[in-house]
């Protein structure tokens, strides 16, 4: 069932069992996350954060919006909760300014991690001191109508990717990466393992030690008809 079939509807209800693991997840970071759950779940890359260096993880609260209306991120704000990160989504694409300095304090106030706003933000001058993470397609001071109707806490689409309430949200410098709340055990323990070869490997090549080529990929260029031409003498 898709969200246009259920009618208009705020859930309280997250679960946020897998938010247990989100100092975790935000140290592994968003490359990370996205090759260790089989390079799925990132989001569209003009997903941006407003403050280089900003980086989180939390627990998803989701709205999903009119076009150019934020009434329904207004009904989500008091279900967010300490390390939540409220992730906005429209039924149709939009540019508009639906989060400013207001709702970024009441966010900050309520202890929420961080915003993701697959549209536009505004007061970008405000928000880039207030310390709250937030990532946008775009700045746009256009103002938005508050009418709605639409949902809290049901499964959207941000940024291409699908979100549902509880599922955890990893944002930095590469853009947002979304971890299905099912899974978010495993893809930590693949990302962890991950990180220990990468380092492993960082040292080598610090040492001046980095082995060269894998004999796979000297057999995949070899395969795919690369040849190497030898220095003339
Ligand atoms: O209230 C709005 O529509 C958005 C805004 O300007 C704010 O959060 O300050």
């Amino acid at each position: 069932m898709t969200n246009h079939q259920i009618s208009p509807s705020i859930f309280a209800r997250v679960d946020r069992t897998a938010g247990a693991l989100s100092v975790e997840f935000a140290e592994l970071g968003v490359a990370t996350v996205h090759e260790s759950q089989g390079r799925s779940g990132l989001m569209d890359p003009a997903i941006k954060p407003l403050v280089e260096g900003s980086r989180v993880a939390g627990p998803a609260v989701t709205c999903l919006n009119q076009p150019g209306d934020n009434l329904m991120l207004l009904a989500a704000l008091d279900l967010c909760q300490e390390g939540d990160v409220l992730v906005v989504a429209n039924l149709a694409p939009s540019t508009a300014g639906m989060v400013g300095e207001i709702i970024s304090s009441i966010l900050l106030a309520r202890g929420a991690a961080g915003l993701v706003v697959d549209a536009g933000v505004r007061d970008v001058r405000e928000l880039r001191r207030l310390p709250l993470p937030v990532w946008s397609r775009t700045v746009s001071a256009t103002g938005t109508t508050k009418g709605g109707p639409g949902w809290v806490n049901t499964p959207v689409v941000a940024g291409g990717a699908t979100v549902r309430p509880g599922d955890i949200v990893v944002g930095d410098d590469d853009g947002v990466v979304v971890v299905p709340r099912e899974s978010a055990g495993e893809v930590l323990a693949r990302g962890k393992e991950r990180v220990e070869r990468e380092a492993v490997l960082l040292k080598d090549i610090a040492a001046g030690r980095w082995p060269g080529l894998s004999p796979e990929l000297h057999e995949q260029l070899r395969k795919v008809g690369v040849q190497r031409i030898p220095e003339p003498h």
